[in-house]
């Protein structure tokens, strides 16, 4: 038995007691065939059409109808049986307005004007119907003319009706509308707009390479992998200090100068940087750190941003600290193509073991990189004097990013220094990084031919034209714009396009997880509000009011069975659920008690001020 009821504009949960515990006046009336049971078009309608012409319901004295249909009049209560109805789910194909009569409207309005209308009952799909409310394949009896009933009522409700005047209405006779009346709805961002797929597939979640790259990368953020090292526990600001090296024993001179690398965290942000520590460095004219702050104000997708510097003796002794960017689980090009590998197999194109070789495709990136923040600093008046292989991180795929820079003009602090001059040698080690990068040797441009020949038979002209140019004696027509020149135009249109098409991959991976966040705030707040033990004795808290529509709302999301009584887990459910949920949209959806017998007929937006108003409540007790 089904039985629809017209959805309320604005109500709070309707709720439906146990036939068991109802009152004479209230018990549930007999089955439908009885002529006892009241007729619905009187209390939609206020009445009905075959009240004489053989309709087999009750059909009140006209008192008791003019209540019912009275605007003003609360709605009645629904009985079991009625909230046991399947909700309606309105067809977008489904058109039960005819097209010709505007005045159709009037038939929506049942207190004012009872015109019921009544359409062919073919038109009724029982079988869509049924699916889309019970789940079950057998079609409810006897409700297509209520369905069409409801349809209507629902329609008043839901379709934004033009304000039909006087005027209007005595026109609308002649009136012939050519379109059906469509009202567009707002369009709905919250929702899903393509089909869920049913399981956890990885189509909803981001691919497992970007999340095992950003795992490590997170990893590599918070690991403390010696602890604990004798180090001081805070400075400047900074705590946590790690250290970076790889291999501390292998240690080279920064300049003259021993240099160490840590990560350490903030206490400001709580965010993790890089400080490179030069040990025993003493600072003679404070006006060395303004390079410092220049190189802060530099911001370039391939420089590592400069913070601050300062100076401290918490090392016990006086080391200069310069503070980075951190960018976790970056290796430098030294040690990604450069670092002698005992075991390698074969030999290097320079003799002895070594890693990969570059292809030219991305040794063109790498330049065009190099060349884009060389540019970025000669354009701020600076020059990079740092293009060095150990000095040059690779972040991501084959992300190249420049650190350590202004560190050189704090140590070699000069006020006579010329830019231009200092600008130059960043090409001269720009052509130096070139050979070694192709001929997988530090120390290629010790032997030039050597390194020419091989240079040649590995990568194209252009490559040995560009890195000859690079080293080529200074001059003032050798700049950054003739190197970009010399890249060709060709060349940066192809970078440019890879990194659109990274861009639009990395964004495809983020609208995978675009609902994620806040389904997770939605489903906190579940756990914060569901089975409180310290409510577990006042059934107040959860056997009542919002609480219980919550803890509800929890089974009809989460703990559904199929019609054999299986658990059903089903993610499509969940997520438009939640979705519905987060929207507060008007949708109705009947909650069943656990001993099935009471149940609820509560919109999501119902559910979700339910929501809202006791998680405020406990985080009111909370503070
Ligand atoms: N900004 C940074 N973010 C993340 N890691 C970094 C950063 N700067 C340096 N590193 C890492 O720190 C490690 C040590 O760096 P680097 O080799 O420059 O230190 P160093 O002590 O000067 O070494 P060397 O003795 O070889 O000159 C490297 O593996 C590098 O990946």
């Amino acid at each position: 038995m089904a039985h629809f009821a017209k959805p309320q504009p604005y109500n709070s949960a309707v709720r439906i007691v146990d036939p068991a515990e109802q009152s004479d006046d209230t018990k549930p009336l007999p089955k439908r065939e009885s002529p006892q049971r009241q007729c619905r078009n009187i209390l939609i309608y206020g009445s009905c059409r075959f009240q004489d012409k053989g309709c087999i319901y009750y059909h009140p004295p006209s008192e008791s109808t003019t209540d019912a249909a009275h605007p003003d009049s609360p709605a009645p209560p629904l009985s079991a049986q009625a909230v046991n109805a399947p909700v309606f789910v309105p067809k977008i194909s489904f058109n039960p307005v005819p097209a010709a009569s505007p005045t159709i409207f009037h038939s929506f309005s049942p207190p004012t004007s009872p015109t019921p209308y009544y359409s062919n009952h073919e038109e009724y799909d029982l079988y869509t119907q049924n699916q889309s409310t019970n789940g079950s394949s057998q079609p409810p009896e006897d409700v297509a003319d209520e369905y069409q009933e409801h349809s209507l009522a629902y329609l008043s409700d839901h379709i934004t009706q033009p304000d039909f005047d006087d005027h209007f209405t005595s026109l609308s006779n002649f009136y012939q509308p050519t379109q059906p009346p469509f009202v567009r709805q707002p369009l709905d961002y919250h929702l899903y707009t393509r089909p869920i797929p049913p399981a956890f597939t990885p189509s909803h979640f981001m691919s497992d390479s970007v999340r095992e790259e950003l795992q490590k990368r997170s990893e590599a953020a918070h690991s403390i992998p010696f602890p604990p090292y004798n180090l001081p526990d805070e400075l400047q600001g900074y705590h946590s200090l790690v250290p970076l090296e790889q291999t501390p024993s292998d240690r080279r001179k920064f300049f003259s100068w021993f240099s160490t690398v840590y990560r350490a965290t903030n206490a400001n942000d709580g965010l993790a940087y890089t400080l490179r520590r030069v040990e025993n460095f003493r600072l003679v004219h404070q006006a060395a750190f303004d390079a410092i702050e220049a190189w802060s104000r530099v911001q370039h997708p391939n420089i590592i941003r400069v913070r601050e510097a300062f100076t401290t003796r918490a090392f016990n002794d006086n080391s200069l600290v310069v503070s980075y960017d951190y960018h976790p689980n970056s290796q430098t090009l030294f040690d990604l193509y450069l670092r002698p590998k005992q075991l390698a197999f074969p030999q290097s194109r320079f003799g002895g073991a070594t890693n990969l070789a570059i292809s030219e495709a991305t040794l063109w990136s790498y330049i065009i990189q190099i060349a884009s923040a060389i540019r970025a600093a000669h354009e701020a008046g600076l020059a990079v004097r740092m293009v060095d292989p150990t000095k040059i991180l690779v972040t991501g795929k084959n992300r190249l990013r420049i650190s350590s820079c202004g560190i050189v003009d704090v140590l070699i602090y000069d006020t006579r220094q010329d830019v231009t001059l200092v600008q130059q040698e960043d090409f001269v080690m720009f052509g130096r990084l070139l050979f070694a990068l192709c001929c997988g040797s530090l120390t290629a441009m010790n032997t030039l031919p050597k390194a020419l020949d091989v240079m040649t038979r590995m990568y194209s002209a252009d490559v040995k034209t560009l890195a000859l140019y690079l080293i080529s004696k200074p001059s003032p027509h050798k700049s950054i714009a003739q190197v970009i020149e010399m890249i060709g135009k060709n060349r940066l249109l192809r970078e440019m396009d890879e990194t659109q098409i990274s861009t639009d991959r990395l964004e495809s991976e983020l609208a995978s997880e675009l609902e994620n966040g806040r389904l997770f705030r939605l489903l906190c707040k579940f756990g914060f509000i569901n089975e409180r033990p310290e409510f577990a004795r006042e059934p107040r808290w959860s056997e009542t009011g919002d609480r219980y529509i919550i803890k509800l709302f929890r089974d009809y999301v989460f703990h559904q069975v199929d019609e054999n009584g299986n658990p059903a887990v089903d993610l499509l459910h969940v997520l438009s659920c939640l979705n519905k949920l987060d929207c507060g949209t008007d949708e109705r959806i009947m909650l069943v008690s656990r001993d099935e017998q009471s149940c609820l007929v509560v919109s999501y937006k119902e559910v979700k001020s339910c929501i809202d108003t006791a998680f405020s409540d406990l985080s009111k007790a909370s503070s």
